[in-house]
C-alpha cells in the first residue's frame, strides 16, 4: 500500500473522520436527467434523506450550474436561490454546495448562493481552461466558502497535463481538485493515472476529489481506484440521477466502500432507503445506460448534451446515438 492507499488495511476508527467525504449531487447533475424541474417540495425530501443519512455535502442548482437557467441550457421550473435556501433550511448538519461554470454563472450569482446559506463553492471549467476560474474562487475565498475546482471532461487532457490545469486553480484558492469523468468515458486506468498525477502535483495543499458518469458503467468501479490512489472527496447521486447514463449511485457507493473498508461516516441502509423511498417515486425514467449514453461514454461526449440530442432526435426523427455519432 502506497501512504494514499486506504481501506481496511489502513485502518480508521469508529471515532476517526471519515477517510472519503460523499458529495451527493442528486439536486444539481440529477437536474439534467429531470429537464431541471426539481419542486421544492423533492428538494426538501431529498435533502432531508441525505442529511438525516449523514451525507456531510449535498450539491443543489441548476444541472448547468448557478445561471444555467435559460432558453439555451433549459428553464427551471423554480428559481435555484430558493432551492438552495430551501436545502439550507432543511439541512441539519449537511452543508449545501453549488456549481458554476464561469461564463454561464457570473460572481454575481455566487453572492446570491452564499447569501442564501451555500457554503460550498465549486467551480467547473473545460479541462484546458483552468485559467478563467481564478477571480471566481478568490471572490468565493473572500465569501468565506469552501472552494472545490472541477475540471469537466478530463479524459481529454493526460495525467501530467491534467495536473497542471490543477495546479492553476489551487494556486487561485481552490481547496480540492476534482478529476471529472463528464462523459464516463474513462477506463480504470484512466481515473486511477489522473487521481495520482493530482495527488502527486497539489496533494500537499489541497485534497483531490472524483465525479464519475456510468455510460460505461464504471462510474463506481473508477470512484473506488480514485479513492484508492488518494481522492478524498466523491460524488454521487441517488437512484445515479445525472446526465447521459447518470452519476455514480450515492447508495452504491455508500455500500461499495463500506465493503472496501473505506469510511464515509454515510449511513448506507439510510441512503439505499433514500434511493428506493424518496427519489425513485419522482423519476421520469431510471438512468440507464441505452445507446445514446454508450454511444457517448465510447465517443467522450459530455454527459450534458443527451437531454438536447434526444429533444432533436424527437423534433427531426433522427435516433439520438446517430446525433451523437461514435468516431471509432
Ligand atoms: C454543465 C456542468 C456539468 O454537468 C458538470 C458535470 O457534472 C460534469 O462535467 O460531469
Ligand atoms: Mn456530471
Amino acid at each position: 500500500m502506497t501512504e494514499h492507499q486506504i481501506g481496511t488495511e489502513g485502518g480508521g476508527s469508529a471515532a476517526a473522520a471519515p477517510q472519503v467525504r460523499i458529495t451527493d449531487s442528486t439536486l444539481r447533475d440529477g437536474s439534467h436527467a429531470m429537464a431541471h424541474r426539481f419542486t421544492e417540495e423533492q428538494v426538501r425530501g431529498v435533502v432531508h434523506a441525505l442529511d438525516s443519512s449523514g451525507v456531510e455535502v449535498i450539491e443543489v442548482a441548476h444541472g448547468d450550474g448557478l445561471g444555467g437557467s435559460s432558453f439555451n441550457y433549459g428553464f427551471s421550473v423554480q428559481d435555484e436561490i430558493e432551492l438552495i435556501a430551501a436545502a439550507v433550511d432543511e439541512a441539519a448538519q449537511a452543508r449545501i454546495t453549488v456549481l458554476l461554470l464561469p461564463g454561464l454563472g457570473t460572481v454575481e450569482d455566487l453572492r446570491r448562493a452564499h447569501g442564501a446559506g451555500a457554503a460550498v463553492a465549486r467551480i467547473a471549467t473545460h479541462c484546458t481552461e483552468a485559467d478563467v476560474s481564478l477571480q471566481h474562487f478568490a471572490a468565493a475565498r473572500e465569501l468565506g466558502m469552501e472552494t472545490v475546482g472541477f475540471l469537466m471532461l478530463s479524459h481529454r487532457l493526460g495525467p501530467a497535463e491534467l495536473a497542471a490545469q490543477a495546479r492553476i486553480m489551487v494556486d487561485g484558492g481552490a481547496q480540492c481538485m476534482y478529476v471529472v469523468d463528464s462523459a464516463g468515458a474513462m477506463m480504470l486506468t484512466d481515473a486511477q493515472t489522473r487521481v495520482s498525477a493530482l495527488v502527486a502535483e497539489i496533494g500537499e495543499q489541497a485534497q483531490v476529489g472524483f465525479h464519475g458518469h456510468q455510460n460505461l458503467s464504471l462510474g463506481v468501479a473508477n470512484s473506488a481506484l480514485a479513492a484508492q490512489n488518494g481522492a478524498r472527496q466523491i460524488d454521487g447521486a441517488l437512484c445515479a440521477l445525472g446526465a447521459g447514463a447518470g452519476n455514480a449511485p450515492t447508495e452504491v457507493l455508500a455500500a461499495t466502500f463500506d465493503r472496501l473498508g473505506i469510511t464515509t461516516g454515510v449511513d448506507v441502509h439510510g441512503v439505499q432507503a433514500a434511493a428506493q423511498d424518496v427519489v425513485r417515486p419522482f423519476l421520469p425514467g431510471l438512468p440507464f445506460a441505452d445507446r445514446a449514453a454508450i454511444v457517448q461514454g465510447h465517443a467522450g461526449v459530455y454527459s450534458s448534451f443527451l437531454l438536447h440530442a434526444e429533444r432533436a432526435a424527437d423534433r427531426y426523427g433522427v435516433p439520438a446515438h446517430e446525433i451523437r455519432r461514435d468516431p471509432h
